[in-house]
């Protein structure tokens, strides 16, 4: 063997373990490089405070899905913004009005998209392509306009003041008749009903529900309705596969199954309202009247974004979350007020006074009743009918309040919490309409303190109607109806026990006497049959 040989046998043998060791070395650099920078991210990302989690669950059992109640109990150990993993979903749970004014207001533009993975959204928001579930873009924007401009307009809601009285004196025409050998009338499906037929007739010119309805076939549709509604607030808000999404192929409790069935039924009925449409726009060519004709207009005029997915997800929308919403405040207002016999009296004296007692109370009347508007702005604080809002999700990273909130956080907003906070109101658990009387707060979205309708760029669509429908049915029970209990109940025996879910109305009917309270020829003038 030759001394070349030698030298480069021996550097062939050399040669790895150099670049063995010259790799180990970068390896290890590597790891300490890594090593810091997870450090320092650590020491620099501050995700908010968070309860000690279990495997898979998270704190599922902590929260129970997404339950008001248990998530303002844990703000009050864990801090007014804090982190709970549902599972495998990651949510910043907000409980103050000052984090409230960073994500709806300072932050607005970070905080303004929704989740594109919900099951609710894909399924019935049609792939997210409606305005509760659409991400912010150009689609929602221009979804929020139409709605602003020909759903929810200050004139557009003028228009239909009428169609609001009809189902008024219809209602309370109805509640005389069914308690008028002093059976007690059950309010809550009654107002349901009455609020359906608002919004029905807003959008597709049809009501559901007719107190002297005959017609078999009408009946059969009307319960058809309510049986969907029925089954959609038993769904739920979040689906259980959502947090664990393993749980997907065995769909367990079968609630996968009948959301689909259940969603199958919503878009026949919805095919078959937009069809009817068409076709009596094709025979008539008449101008546009209702939310479903100016949708459909639009589309006609070549508007690439509206889809007929796209129109029946609004339409959905505005069903789900506008009919029992307005109604379950006022059953709370009533509630409240059949509690606190000095407050209801109160309210229908300032009625006596600015309305009397020969005429009807209108809309007109209502910016005069300050006393109603405080029992309402109570009514909106103790009992938000929307307890958790509707999930938001951030854009990009951001910091709230010192914290970390990573990209695509979903943030939840606990307005029930808001509403009982103990260091902004004082004996926060009390109803006392009092602490609103000469106070300027309204419920409109400037006072963080009380945002039963959100605030931003993401606040409630339909506020306008809303308002208008919760006031003027409040005013009409009020002024004309003289509400009483039931034999052998006293004001504290009438429950405020709520349902636990995405809205929160009373969870046990509320069953009373009802007779006119006015002279019967007022009624008679107006149309009533007494
Ligand atoms: C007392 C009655 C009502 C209350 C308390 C209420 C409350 C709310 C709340 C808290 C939100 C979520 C806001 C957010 O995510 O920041 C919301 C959204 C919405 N509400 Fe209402 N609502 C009521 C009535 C109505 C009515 C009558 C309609 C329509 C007929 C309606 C349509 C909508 C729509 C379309 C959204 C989604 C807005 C968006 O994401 O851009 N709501 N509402």
């Amino acid at each position: 063997m030759e001394a070349n040989d030698f030298d480069e046998r021996t550097m062939a043998m050399l040669l790895p373990t150099q670049y063995v060791s010259q790799i180990a070395s970068v390896a290890v650099l590597l790891v300490i490089l890594h090593t810091m920078k997870r450090f320092m991210s650590k020491r620099r990302s501050r995700l908010p405070p968070s309860p000690p989690g279990l495997p898979i669950i998270g704190h599922l059992h902590l929260t129970k899905k997404s339950n008001h109640r248990a998530l303002r109990d844990l703000a009050d150990k864990y801090g007014p913004i804090m982190t709970v993993r549902l599972g495998a979903v990651r949510a910043v749970i907000v409980s103050s009005s000052a984090m409230a004014k960073v994500i709806l207001k300072t932050q607005d533009h970070v905080f303004g998209s929704r989740a594109q993975c919900t099951a609710l959204g894909i399924l019935f928001g049609y792939q997210n392509s409606d305005v509760v579930m659409g991400a912010m873009g150009e689609r929602w924007r221009f979804l929020r306009k139409i709605c602003a401009q020909e759903l929810f307009s200050p004139k557009r809601v003028e228009l239909s003041t009428e169609t609001r009285r009809r189902e008024m004196l219809s209602t309370v025409e109805h509640l005389f008749e069914a308690g008028r050998d002093g059976d007690a009338v059950q309010l809550d499906i009654n107002l349901r009903e009455m609020g359906c037929n608002i919004i029905t007739q807003e959008l597709f010119a049809r009501s559901f529900y007719n107190q002297r309805n005959t017609n078999a076939k009408a009946s059969l549709e009307a319960e058809d309705f309510s049986q969907m509604s029925r089954d959609f607030s038993e769904l739920g808000g979040m689906v259980l596969y959502e947090c664990i999404p393993f749980l997907r192929r065995f769909d367990l409790d079968g609630s996968q199954a009948r959301m689909r069935s259940l969603f199958f039924r919503y878009d026949r009925f919805l095919n078959n309202i937009i069809e009817e449409h068409r076709q009596e726009d094709a025979s008539q060519s008449t101008t546009a009247k209702d939310f479903v004709d100016v949708l459909l207009q639009l589309q006609k005029d070549n508007n690439r974004l509206l889809t007929d997915d796209c129109i029946k997800g609004v339409l959905m929308d505005m069903l789900i979350a506008g009919v029992d919403t307005s109604m379950s405040t006022v059953v709370w207002a009533l509630t409240e007020l059949m509690r606190h016999p000095e407050t209801y009296r109160k309210a229908q004296q300032e009625l006596d006074l600015i309305v009397g007692r020969d005429r009807l109370v209108q809309e007109s009347d209502f910016v005069h009743l300050k006393y109603l508007q405080a029992v309402l702005k109570e009514t909106f604080r103790l009992h938000p009918v929307v307890p958790l809002m509707i999930p938001h999700e951030s854009l990009s990273a951001t910091n709230v309040g010192g914290y970390d909130i990573p990209e695509k956080t979903r943030v939840i907003i606990n307005v029930y919490a808001l509403g009982r906070d103990p260091s902004v109101w004082k004996n926060p658990l009390d109803f006392d309409p009092e602490r609103f009387v000469d106070s300027p707060m309204d419920v409109k979205g400037q006072d963080f303190d009380l945002i039963p309708f959100g605030s931003g760029r993401r606040i409630c669509a339909g506020i306008n109607l809303a308002l208008v429908v919760v006031s003027m049915t409040a005013a009409q029970l009020l002024h004309s109806c003289e509400f009483s209990l039931p034999a052998g109940m006293k004001p504290l025996d009438i429950d405020v026990e709520e349902v636990v879910g995405e809205s929160a109305p009373k969870l046990n009917p509320l069953q009373l006497l009802v007779r006119p309270r006015l002279p019967l020829h007022v009624y008679r003038e107006a149309g009533l049959d007494l």
